[in-house]
């Protein structure tokens, strides 16, 4: 049973190595980003509270993320282990994350600290080009990263959950050192 947490500043490749590791393990991607982009493009009413916070660069209000995180943790097939990817971004997402994981029976996960250089994650999400890859929205995502969620290292490595990936190295080093740290 694998449940994985993966943390790391915009453009660590966090989503390219969910996806892969998911396959892999066939276990559940869930990422929140996605399924905020997805009510977007379907103009739910989640989709019409989250755009403006997003195209900006901002978080969204913690109980729209928390909402849709406990929804979709409770579908039957995470029953077989996930891999959360962006979520929790703040620390009071973080603790009302283990209060739900406690409450639904799903504890023992653990949380991937994937890293690289400003320059490096700045240059990818430019390559990237999605609506919110621009100059400006990607100087205030790294900043809201600063501020909101790398305190969230901390929190994770106080807790003994946090395992560390070097996200400067190509896409298939990255998927081995993390394959090789997860079977560890
Ligand atoms: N190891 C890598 N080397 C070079 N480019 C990479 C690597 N990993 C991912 N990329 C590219 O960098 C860009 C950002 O990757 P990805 O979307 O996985 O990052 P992310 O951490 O999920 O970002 P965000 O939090 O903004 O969604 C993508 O265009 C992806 O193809
Ligand atoms: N956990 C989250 N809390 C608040 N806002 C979030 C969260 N996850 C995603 N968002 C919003 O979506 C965009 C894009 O997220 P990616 O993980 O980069 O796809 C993010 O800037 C927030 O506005």
């Amino acid at each position: 049973m694998t449940r994985l947490i993966f943390l790391g500043p915009p453009g660590a490749g966090k989503g390219t190595q969910a996806i892969t590791l998911a396959e892999f393990l066939r276990i559940p991607h869930i990422s929140t980003g996605d399924i905020l982009r997805q009510a977007i493009k379907d103009q739910t009413p989640l989709g019409v509270k989250a755009q403006s916070y997003m195209d900006g660069g901002e978080l969204v209000p913690d109980q729209l993320v928390q909402d849709l995180v406990e929804e979709r943790l409770n579908q039957p097939d995470t029953k077989t282990g996930w891999i959360l990817d962006g979520f929790p971004r703040k620390v009071t997402q973080a603790a009302f994350l283990a209060e739900l994981l406690q409450k639904i029976g799903q504890g023992g996960e653990r949380v991937v600290n994937l890293d690289a250089p400003d320059d490096v994650v700045i240059t990818r999400l430019l390559g990237r080009g999605r609506k919110d890859d621009n100059e400006e929205v990607i100087r205030r995502r790294l900043e809201v990263y600063r501020e909101e969620t790398a305190p969230l290292i901390d929190y994770y490595r106080d807790r003994q959950k946090l395992l560390t990936v070097n996200g400067n190295q190509s896409q298939a080093e990255v998927t081995d050192s993390l394959k090789n740290l997860i079977a560890a």
